[in-house]
């Protein structure tokens, strides 16, 4: 059953995914995270000792990919075959590896057609999917489409009040990772009839409201 598809999208570290599972909640939809099924592959081929410079090997490694994430806002998971990587998937190493795996035209294919699938086969009234290419790719259709913006020094320091004094140099992947994954998908302005929601100067709980009042507005 397919009920209300929310598609955002947005730059890294913008909120979508905070934003996203927090509007799921309370609207009483499901939440898919499709930057982690991108994640969790480039786990899996680093994992495998695949090179990631080597488009053919990339796309072959698709193949033994077994993925499952979990759609309840409340029971979030992302796995490889049995093994639990809902963690792992966002250390700096995965966030520096996964622009190679989503630059592989092929595999940005087969993730689409997942993707659908898992939107589909969700029991919900509704899911709120979140990514790069949702709003334009993978939902087009979507009742409702959100570009999720903030300036990028806002950003950046959301993300670093998250990491620890070790790691705070990786703030800096943050730029590098968009500049790296404009080249795929155009993220940064919205497509035609999607909103733009720029949260530079909400706070958390304004943003989800916001997301949460365009949902019930065109539903209603
Ligand atoms: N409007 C907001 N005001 C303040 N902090 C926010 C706001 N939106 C999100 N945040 C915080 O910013 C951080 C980054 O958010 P989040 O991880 O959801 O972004 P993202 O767009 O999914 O990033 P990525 O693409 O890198 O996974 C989180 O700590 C989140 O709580
Ligand atoms: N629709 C998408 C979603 C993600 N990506 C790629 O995955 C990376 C990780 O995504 P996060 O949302 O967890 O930051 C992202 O940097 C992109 O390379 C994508 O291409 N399309």
């Amino acid at each position: 059953m397919t009920g209300v598809v929310v598609a955002i999208d947005g730059p890294a570290g913008s909120g979508k995914s905070s934003v996203s599972r927090a509007a799921a909640r309370e609207l009483g939809y499901g939440y898919q995270d499709t930057g982690a099924a991108y994640r969790a592959f480039a786990w899996y081929c680093l994992e495998h000792g695949v090179d990631l410079a080597d488009a053919s090997a990339v796309t072959a490694a698709f193949d033994g990919f077994e993925y499952g994430i979990g759609t309840d806002p409340d029971d979030y998971y992302v796995r490889v075959g049995v093994r639990e990587v809902t963690a792992e998937i966002r250390e700096p190493r995965i966030s520096a590896a996964v622009s190679a795996v989503a630059g592989n035209r092929e595999v940005r294919a087969l993730l689409v057609e997942l993707f659908r699938r898992v939107i589909a086969e969700d029991p919900r009234p509704g899911i709120v999917v979140e990514g790069r290419d949702i709003t334009t790719v993978v939902a087009p259709d979507a009742a409702v489409r959100i570009l999720l913006t903030a300036d990028e020094a806002v950003r950046i320091a959301r993300r670093a009040g998250e990491l620890t004094d070790a790691d705070k140099h990786t703030a800096q992947q943050l730029v590098d990772r968009d500049r790296r994954d404009a080249r795929m998908v155009d993220f940064m302005s919205a497509a035609d009839g999607v909103t733009t929601l720029d949260s530079t100067a909400l706070d958390f709980e304004q943003t989800v409201r916001a997301v949460v009042d365009l949902v019930r507005g065109a539903t209603a």
